[in-house]
């Protein structure tokens, strides 16, 4: 169904290709996987499946890409579109229409599906992506998660024999992550859909795939085989992967439930240790929420809600999508207006703060990254960033740096990887060392790699007094970071607590260790390889 022969692309200006001498295929009815650090041509090489790149991208393309028996160089995307859909990284980027319903229907009016198969199609995708409630909604207005969602039910309504998607999961809540990869594995195992999907979060999606394709990026080739054989060799793996060599399995696990099945002999070996958790130790309060109601027309997304954050924490907000986290986010750094209650942020409610105090006192990092970026290349942005906290010329580089090697600095922001593009806006805030971080969905588009080094640099900062409040689906993440956890559900704070007593029994924030381990008390390989290593 998908045939790469020799294929590279270099972009207008790049020196090296962003993929290189690229070959393999795809047969019908397949899921393919495509993994590779942040920025190694991924997403370039999902744009060459539907013809954005070079089409719409510029650079060129060297080699042959056939789809379907179509080559993508003489067909345009919209002259591919009833065979290959397409979902890219940023959905608002994709949108077409206004609403939720339309864009759902968009890309079937211009197939000329008739209307009653429309119409069901429609309601079969809004039942099935959570959407119902949201329908007549304005796509500006909605949730990161809800806007992934439409962009993946958009894709899916025309039945396309290819479905291309770039990070499809990076935005969705745990449950909701889970319903789509289980749709789409429908899709591939009875309607024969040919599906490549690229993800970071393997944990999430290695059980579904018939095959990994490896981008390697730099000078490495790319690589194809057997998902059980490519983790084999991956130098970072998904958490089951790692528990599974740590504790020496073979075959080594690719999802939970395999790895239930080799755990007994590691569960009677930790019988009765204790993890070892960093202990923190609690300073001034840093963020206040009393009562909070926040709302947006006759949408109500926060419903009273009251807690402190204090120096030295790190607080995961989790929840579904839509239970308003971005929103208390915003609340808290004065973007939107309580309704009623109160809220302040190092002291002070952000709303009467002056701009260039509020930088000072609390630093967001938004879900859109690009929001936060004004400069024309990389090496202004982090010059810019450098004078407007007044730190050593320098600062905002070299975290850049430590989050994400490689990157070009005399590159355009917007001509970033989406990983890339995320460092840099962290590495914007964080050199301003704020007393208040709030980081929305940190870790889109970041190999492991990437979120183990933003993972040290936030406890670096716990451990100096600045407190951290991060809105995340990724259940990994917090369970390496958090000290504590609040959960939302429809606006109001459903669960507060030490984060192993919120999420160690839950089956939506559970991480894998948890899983395979319980009741075992163990959220995280590194805390299992510290009781082995103490008990031996
Ligand atoms: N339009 C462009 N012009 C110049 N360079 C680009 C352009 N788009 C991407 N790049 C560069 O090409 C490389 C590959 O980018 P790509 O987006 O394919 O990576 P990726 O593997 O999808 O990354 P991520 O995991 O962050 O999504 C990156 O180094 C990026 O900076
Ligand atoms: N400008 C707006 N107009 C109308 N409704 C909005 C607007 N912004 C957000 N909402 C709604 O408010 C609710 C809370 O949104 P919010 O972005 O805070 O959710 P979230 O928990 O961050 O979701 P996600 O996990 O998807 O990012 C959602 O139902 C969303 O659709």
């Amino acid at each position: 169904m998908i045939e790469f022969d020799r294929v590279s692309v270099t972009y207008d200006g790049a020196a090296e290709p962003a993929v290189r001498d690229v070959s393999f295929t795809v047969p019908e009815g397949e899921l393919a996987l495509v993994i590779g650090r942040t920025g190694s041509g991924k997403s370039t090489l999902l744009r060459t499946i539907n013809g954005l790149v070079p089409h719409f991208t510029g650079g060129t393309l060297a080699g042959r890409v056939l789809v379907n028996g179509r080559d993508t160089r003489e067909y345009r995307p919209r002259d591919l579109a009833d065979v290959v859909g397409f979902v890219g990284q940023d959905p608002l980027t994709g949108f077409v229409t206004d609403t939720v319903e339309d864009e759902l229907a968009y890309s079937m009016e211009s197939l000329g599906t008739p209307p009653d198969v429309m119409r069901r199609r429609v309601e079969e995708t809004l039942d099935l992506l959570g959407l119902a409630d949201v329908r007549d909604r304005a796509l500006t207005s909605l949730s990161g998660g809800q806007r992934q969602r439409t962009a993946i039910g958009a894709a899916l309504t025309s039945h396309p024999a290819v479905l291309v998607l770039d990070e499809p999961t990076s935005a969705l809540d745990p449950q909701a992550a889970e319903e789509v990869l289980a749709a789409l594995q429908r899709l591939v195992h009875d309607l024969g859909v040919t599906v490549v999907l690229a993800e970071h979060r393997l944990e999430r999606v290695v059980q579904y795939a018939d095959r990994v394709i490896e981008v390697p990026g730099g000078v490495g080739l790319v690589t194809t085989g057997l998902p059980a054989d490519q983790m084999v060799t991956a130098p970072v793996a998904p958490p089951v992967v790692e528990l599974g060599r740590l504790a020496g399995w073979s075959p080594l696990p690719l999802s939970v439930r395999d790895a239930r099945r080799s755990a007994g002999a590691l569960r009677t070996q930790l019988t009765g240790a204790v993890p070892l958790r960093r202990t923190v130790t609690f300073g001034v309060e840093l963020a206040r929420c009393s009562d909070l109601v926040v709302g947006y027309g006759s949408v109500t997304a926060l419903r009273g809600v009251s807690t402190s954050i204090r120096a030295g924490e790190i607080v995961a907000l989790m929840g579904r999508n839509g239970a308003g986290k971005s929103t208390l986010l915003n609340a808290l750094v004065g973007i939107v207006p309580p309704r009623s209650g109160t809220v302040t942020a190092s002291g002070a409610d952000p709303r009467r703060t002056r701009p260039a105090r509020l930088v000072q006192a609390v630093g967001l990092v938004p879900q859109e990254p690009a929001d936060l970026l004004y400069a024309a290349t990389v090496a202004d942005e982090c010059a810019g960033a450098d004078a407007d906290f007044k730190v050593a010329a320098g600062t905002c580089r070299a975290l850049l740096a430590r989050l994400a090697p490689d990157v070009a600095d005399e590159l355009h922001p917007r001509d970033l990887s989406e990983g890339q593009r995320l460092c840099l806006a962290l590495a914007v805030v964080l050199c301003g060392a704020p007393p208040l971080l709030l980081l929305d969905e940190p870790t889109r588009g970041l190999d492991y790699g990437a979120k183990r080094r933003l993972v040290e640099i936030l406890r670096e900062l716990a451990a100096a007094g600045h407190a951290v409040l991060l809105s995340t689906h990724d259940v990994e993440m917090v369970a390496e970071v958090a000290t504590r956890v609040m959960v939302l559900a429809d606006g109001e704070l459903v669960s507060d607590g030490e984060t192993a007593t919120v999420v160690a029994g839950s089956p939506a924030f559970a991480p894998q260790v948890a899983k395979i381990l319980a009741p075992l008390p163990f959220l995280t390989v590194g805390e299992v390889a510290t009781a082995l290593e103490r008990a031996s």
